[in-house]
């Protein structure tokens, strides 16, 4: 990361660029025409990048590392035989855990990598993740397990086939054994499977019923106007749409995981239990099938050598911009075929397919991301300096270190030196449509889960694959975010402070709901910042000017007072004069995220607060395993409802903080008193009410909250009536599919016997 900035703090100083904005191919041909000298250096670093990025592997020291974790792993799994119920899911889930670290401290010392393949297949089989355990079996094969052993895995893969209910593959793995020597016990086991397949073949399992997929785009609800006024294009109701249906689905075509997170690269699936890494990039990428693997790999043969050298990270946003051009490309090229053979001539080929009009809901992603809107004519230099050295380092990489410019060879008539300038243009114009489009896609996670740990080979946490033990929901505490995605319909709905979707992701989908009723020819919004009951009118004009370009004119922006909502949230009982007050600065408003608190007075009668009871709930909060330090915490709680009122911010945030510290004493088996579930009920009630009035309770933010009251009721200390539990239940389809099964399963298994 380091170099890069450096670099591009030199190339900064070279590259005087000072021309009023025409366009991005006329910026980066400015910087291609400087002097021969300053072009030399600029080269010269550009490429001095790439050299002194790149992070040979030392495979022995790889492979050493790898069997010292293997072998813990096979220390652990031994001595499975001893164990049973949890004692024993711990034995396997932590022995994966060795493997799956074995498998990517490996990276291409193959010899340990396809053994850390086989052992990890073992445990996983043992836990009941089949269709892991078969492709970390293929894995091992491919990575070259040795021939002798190699009944032992096909073994394994006719077992995952047998228990997944898959007759073919079993046939086949049968058939393979058949021809092999086998010693008795395998012959055995041969025989089994042989019975097994008969029974499968005489009775063929139902074809499981897949969930709906989202593939099929709705759109049907919508339809797309245009504002001659400046607001461009934006989306409208095209029928009445009643609160909670889906107003429309997009399927992003490219996405990218934000800051460098461990998930599926291909699907984007943020839960997964035995990650299958790229051999090269240094635990860079990841994914969560060979089938996902498969489908990536184009892509990923373009990006791989920049994973290696860990461009990606530090080129932050670019990356999604560089991902989008390598997936359209193969569909701009038979436009830009017969579009000119100049750079100049191509450019305008695909500006002239950005500016007419196409009819959006059904035009094709490839052409929807050409026309989205951007403001790279607003921006000062500064920015578009660093746009051109992030943009040339990204052509000059695709260049020089991968194919990727034979199908631009192959496919038009225009020269390298053409495609340097046009790559590069495209890069630029990208990154600035989705610095104004692209979206954030968030999953619910546990807030301590480090960056390259598999929430599903946590431990204390899982009784069987996808099913949680009792009281633990509760540890899927936040919505985190985890990947950047290009959705370009989505992209059309314009801004206001009030949205009118609840948008949920399950991996590269948006499935956007209505929050309330919407009309017939209703304008369509999307929120682009926090809504206005959680962020100030000042603290949203300057995020929309700075990043949108555009001054909000939405009805909760022009009322008279526009913060009225917002600071419903801040009200405060004066502990001297007690009338009501919000503090008069903003910026005093989340005093208690400050590292250093100003002093809060009443508005009032003037008099300074004390707050010295904010760090005393801390502390109490930190030892939520003693029991008086949990009557001494409700008990403050219950006093602050007098001085912090309603749904005041700073409440709901001590409330969640008591109820997770609360909860994560009791999971670790400290003993509660049953009046405390009381308390503890009704704390979680205020925290979900508050969370309904400043978000709404079919966003994503409730649902966290809800799994802390699902712990309470499965441990049989909550009651709820059985249309409540209905709703809440309803909820759980609005969650990602991986995420869903985990919550439905607790839901099934632990919430279900209370309704009886
Ligand atoms: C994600 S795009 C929305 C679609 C855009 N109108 C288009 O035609 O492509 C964001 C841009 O639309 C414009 N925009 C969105 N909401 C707006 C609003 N409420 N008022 C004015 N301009 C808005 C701004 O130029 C903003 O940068």
């Amino acid at each position: 990361m380091f170099a890069l900035a450096k670099v591009f703090v030199e190339q900064y100083e070279l590259f005087a660029f000072n021309e009023p904005y025409k366009n991005e191919l006329e910026i980066i041909k400015v910087w291609h025409t400087m002097p021969a000298a300053k072009l030399r250096r600029f080269k010269e670093l550009t490429e001095f990048v790439l050299q002194d990025l790149d992070e040979p592997t030392n495979v022995a020291s790889r492979a050493k590392h790898s069997r010292s974790l293997r072998e813990q792993g096979n220390q652990v799994y031994k001595t499975k035989s001893k164990k049973s119920g949890n004692d024993l899911t711990e034995c396997l889930l932590s022995a994966s855990r060795l493997y799956t670290q074995a498998i990517l401290e490996a990276e291409n010392a193959y010899e340990e990598l396809c053994l850390g393949f086989a052992n990890r297949a073992m445990a996983l089989q043992d836990f009941g993740y089949y269709e892991q355990a078969y492709d970390d079996c293929e894995c091992a094969l491919e990575f070259g397990y040795p021939k002798n052993m190699q009944h032992k895995l096909i073994m394994r893969q006719a077992y995952c086939a047998w228990k997944l209910g898959d007759a073919q593959k079993l046939g086949e793995h049968v058939a393979c054994l058949e021809q092999l020597e086998l010693n008795a016990s395998f012959t055995q086991q041969l025989e089994q499977l042989q019975q097994e397949l008969q029974l499968l073949q005489s009775n063929p399992q139902a074809e499981e019923v897949k969930e709906a997929k989202l593939d099929e785009v709705k759109r049907n609800n919508t339809e797309i106007s245009t504002d001659a006024g400046g607001r461009g294009r934006y989306m409208i109701a095209s029928q009445r749409i009643k609160e909670g249906e889906i107003v429309f689905t997009e399927q992003a075509e490219c996405f990218v995981p934000t800051q460098g997170r461990l998930i599926c690269q291909q699907c984007a699936a943020s839960l997964l239990c035995a990650p299958i890494p790229c051999t090269r990039c240094h635990q860079r990428v990841v994914y969560c099938s060979r089938r996902c693997r498969q489908l990536h790999a184009t892509i990923h043969g373009y990006e791989c050598e920049a994973y290696r050298r860990d461009l990606l990270l530090p080129i932050g946003p670019f990356h999604l911009a560089l991902r989008l051009v390598l997936t359209y490309m193969p569909q701009w090229l038979p436009q830009l075929r017969n579009g000119g053979s100049t750079a100049a001539e191509l450019w305008q080929t695909l500006i002239s397919i950005a500016s007419a009009e196409h009819h959006w809901p059904t035009a094709p992603q490839h052409t929807q991301s050409l026309c989205m809107m951007h403001h790279l004519d607003k921006a000062d230099a500064s920015k578009l300096i660093y746009c051109v050295l992030s943009a040339n380092q990204l052509q000059v990489y695709l260049y020089k270190c991968t194919n990727f410019y034979d199908q631009l060879l192959a496919s038009t008539a225009a020269s390298a030196e053409d495609w340097h300038l046009l790559l590069a243009a495209l890069i630029a114009r990208t990154n600035n449509q989705l610095l104004n489009n692209a979206h954030v896609g968030d999953a619910i996670l546990p807030r301590d889960l480090g960056f390259n740990e598999f929430v599903l080979l946590r431990p204390q946490l899982w009784r069987a694959p996808f099913r949680l033990r009792l009281g633990c929901l509760h540890k899927f505490d936040r919505t985190t975010l985890v990947k950047s995605l290009n959705l370009p319909y989505y992209g059309l709905c314009n801004h206001a402070c009030e949205p009118s979707l609840r948008s949920w992701y399950d991996g590269r989908s948006v499935s956007s709901y209505a929050a309330r009723n919407i009309e017939p020819g209703e304008e369509i919004f999307n929120c682009y910042t926090l809504n206005y009951k959680m962020s100030s009118f000042a603290k949203r004009k300057e995020q929309l000017e700075q990043t949108f370009n555009f001054q909000c004119s939405c009805s909760k922006c022009v009322r008279a007072e526009p913060d009225q909502d917002y600071f419903a949230f801040h009200r405060y009982r004066c502990q001297h004069c007690e009338q009501i007050f919000v503090p008069a600065q903003l910026a005093e408003l989340s005093w208690w995220q400050e590292p250093e608190p100003p002093q809060i007075c009443c508005t009032v009668c003037q008099a300074p607060q004390d707050f010295s009871w904010h760090e005393e709930f801390l502390v109490l909060c930190a030892c939520c395993d003693k029991p008086n330090a949990r009557h001494e915490a409700y008990k403050v709680l219950d006093y602050l409802r007098n001085w912090l009122l309603d749904y005041h911010s700073l409440r709901q945030c001590l409330a969640k903080k008591l109820i997770l510290a609360c909860l994560t004493a009791k999971a670790a088996g400290h003993p509660f008193e049953d009046t405390e579930f009381g308390h503890l009920g009704r704390i979680m009630e205020y925290v979900l009410a508050g969370t309904e009035a400043q978000i709404g309770s079919n966003a994503v933010e409730y649902i966290p909250i809800m799994g802390c009251l699902f712990d309470l009721i499965a441990w049989g200390k909550y009651k709820c009536s059985k249309q409540r539990l209905a709703k809440m239940r309803a909820k759980l389809d609005y969650l990602a599919g991986e995420t869903r099964r985990i919550f439905v399963n607790y839901y099934n298994d632990f919430i279900e016997p209370h309704c009886k």
